[in-house]
């Protein structure tokens, strides 16, 4: 078999919903909806190794402290395994009261009776049932017409109302999912959940949820966002009805109709962390959140520690997360290439200067802090990295902040390097070739001795002290350019070198090394050779002066 050139023979188009004054186009997400984690039920449905109890609990506890309030715990008719957590559960006291558990259920009789019996003892449960609606399933799944099915999800209801009453210690919540709902005829989907209204009867006080599922992606969101306001025009009595929405993310779109659900009218969201779920996933409750948190609006989920919260997921699911996966891969948040890496530090730079919290950053559309991430890995170094590429790792690492010409001039060494490893560069790496080029770390050839700095009347540095070459020593002192003219005039008059300082900058060093200043000196030589210098010390002015013999070491070693 191949692709077929004529894909039309087997593939149909997702019809159109006729729906010209549909006003979710022109609405934007202003609050943070109700939210449903799955993760333990329809998340654990698709793992590979479904999760026991240890990891169902962790998972459990993870999504507490995230600050979810609804989590669907299971399906209890499944098993042994999610039976006992579920009952377990409820025993143990661990679900705090403004969190409402959820289990699933087929519209089974049997399995409708055994998941109230998991339940037994809770102050609140949502007991979730379903049964699929759309013509396929109707006709393949389970070979019956549409009244049919619909007295499936009545039958269904009828139990659920009737075990609710027996054991009427709880405060029991319903949710119907007419399954597949994205494949099925909207008004058909709506007659059926008024059926289920019928029986089980909410009130605004006590509302049903009807889940409106894209069990399987089948068309573009805005398709489902039609569906999805469609179907809340239609639902008799909506003030007694939360339309939660259920996307998977067949054409990877979930996220996208999650949101165009919202904006067409839904109150609640499920989905699993970082999308986990059945064959392409559900719905990542983690991005649109984030999504709304980068719009200004709180999602009311705590991400703040998202790779703690990933280290546990990938650990209960045993599924890796993908590096680029939205605000948690590993690389998401780090450039590579030049522009963007320019970027990004003048975005650091300009967010610094100013004086207010708005977060105007080039290419990064969240802060990384907000989400316990560090800078470090904003900006990393490869062949495709530019001067604000290793610019930005020498600050992060030994908190130097090279003057602009000086990056033009480190630039070939740091290219050369990558091309020569063809690989990242790493900060130790571009660290190592920064000393060797401006000869930090080699024997020094000029060299200072007995020299000492102290705080002139006026706040400056003071420095007095000793060239030494070959054992001929030569005193030198001063503050400033005084100073740096200083040493020049005596390299040249003493020791026969010749430079002439065309730029000399100066700053404080606050990370990375113990050294307190950083100077940059920038030389010319009488061949017309361009030669900087770089100073690393405790005090500016012996900084300076370091510099300044980095250079004249550079002059006279070629
Ligand atoms: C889209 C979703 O994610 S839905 C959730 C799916 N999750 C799961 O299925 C996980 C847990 N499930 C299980 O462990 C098992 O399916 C069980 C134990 C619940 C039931 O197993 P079984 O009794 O073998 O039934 P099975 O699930 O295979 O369903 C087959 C029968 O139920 C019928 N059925 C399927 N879904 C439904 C439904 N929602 N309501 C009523 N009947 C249904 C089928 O038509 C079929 O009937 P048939 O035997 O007359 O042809
Ligand atoms: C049962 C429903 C909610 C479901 O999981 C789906 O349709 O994907």
């Amino acid at each position: 078999m191949t692709m077929l050139k004529t894909p039309g023979d087997k593939y149909r188009p997702f019809p159109l919903i006729n729906l010209p004054d549909r006003q979710w186009p022109s609405r934007a997400i202003t609050q943070a909806p109700r939210w449903l984690s799955t993760d333990l039920r329809d998340g654990n449905q698709a793992l590979i190794d479904p999760m026991g109890a240890e990891k169902k609990s962790r998972f459990f506890d993870l999504l507490l402290k995230v600050g979810v309030k609804e989590i669907e715990v299971g399906f209890p008719a499944s098993g042994a395994t999610d039976f006992d957590f579920i009952s377990g559960l409820v025993r143990s006291g661990r679900i705090p009261d403004d969190v409402t558990v959820q289990i699933l259920t087929q519209s089974r009789r049997d399995l409708i009776e055994t998941s109230f019996a998991s339940l037994e003892g809770a102050k609140t449960a949502i007991v979730h049932f379903y049964n699929a609606v759309s013509p396929v399933w109707r006709k393949v799944v389970f070979g019956m017409d549409m009244a049919e099915i619909k007295q499936i999800a009545v039958d269904g209801a009828k139990v659920v109302r009737d075990q609710a009453a027996r054991y009427s210690g709880t405060d029991w919540r319903f949710e119907y999912s007419p399954e597949t709902f994205s494949t099925a005829e909207v008004e058909y989907s709506v007659e059926v959940c008024a059926a289920v209204m019928d029986v089980l009867q909410p009130t605004p006080d006590k509302p049903i949820i009807f889940n409106l599922p894209a069990t399987v992606e089948c068309a573009t969101p805005n398709i489902y966002a039609d569906q999805i306001e469609l179907f809340g025009r239609l639902i008799p009595n909506r003030d007694s009805v939360v339309i939660s929405l259920h996307t998977h993310n067949d054409r990877g779109t979930g996220i996208a109709a999650a949101e165009l659900g919202l904006m067409a009218g839904a109150d609640r969201v499920e989905g699993c962390l970082f999308g986990n779920g059945e064959r392409t996933g559900n719905c990542d409750i983690v991005t649109v959140a984030l999504n709304m948190y980068t719009q200004g609006v709180d999602p009311e989920l705590d991400f703040s520690d998202i790779d703690a919260i990933a280290k546990t997921v990938e650990y209960c699911n045993q599924l890796p997360i993908h590096p680029r996966h939205p605000y948690v891969g590993e690389l998401v948040y780090t450039s590579f290439s030049g522009s963007h890496q320019d970027a990004i530090k003048k975005g650091f730079t300009a967010m610094e200067a100013k004086n207010d919290p708005v977060w105007e950053m080039p290419y990064l559309p969240i802060d990384p802090a907000d989400l316990g991430r560090s800078y470090e890995a904003v900006i990393r170094v490869n062949s495709q990295s530019g001067k604000g590429g290793f610019a930005w790792v020498l600050e992060q690492d030994q908190g130097l902040k090279l003057p602009k010409k000086m990056q033009a001039h480190f630039s070939n060494r740091v290219q050369s390097l990558a091309d020569d490893l063809g690989r990242e560069l790493f900060a130790e790496d571009i660290w190592a070739v920064f000393q060797k080029t401006y000869k930090l770390n080699t024997p020094q050839h000029f060299q200072l001795v007995d020299y000492e700095e102290s705080k002139a009347t006026d706040g400056t540095r003071l420095f007095a002290g000793k060239i030494e070459l070959d054992g001929r020593e030569r005193s030198v002192s001063g503050r400033g350019n005084g100073l740096i003219s200083s040493v020049v005039g005596t390299l040249n008059d003493a020791f026969g070198v010749s430079l002439e300082v065309k730029d000399y900058s100066e700053h404080a060093m606050t990370a990375g090394s113990d050294a307190r200043a950083a100077a940059y000196v920038e030389c010319v030589t009488p061949q017309g050779k361009t030669i900087w210098g770089v100073g690393i010390d405790e005090d500016v002015a012996t900084a300076s002066v370091r510099a300044v013999l980095s250079a004249a070491n550079a002059a006279t070693e070629g």
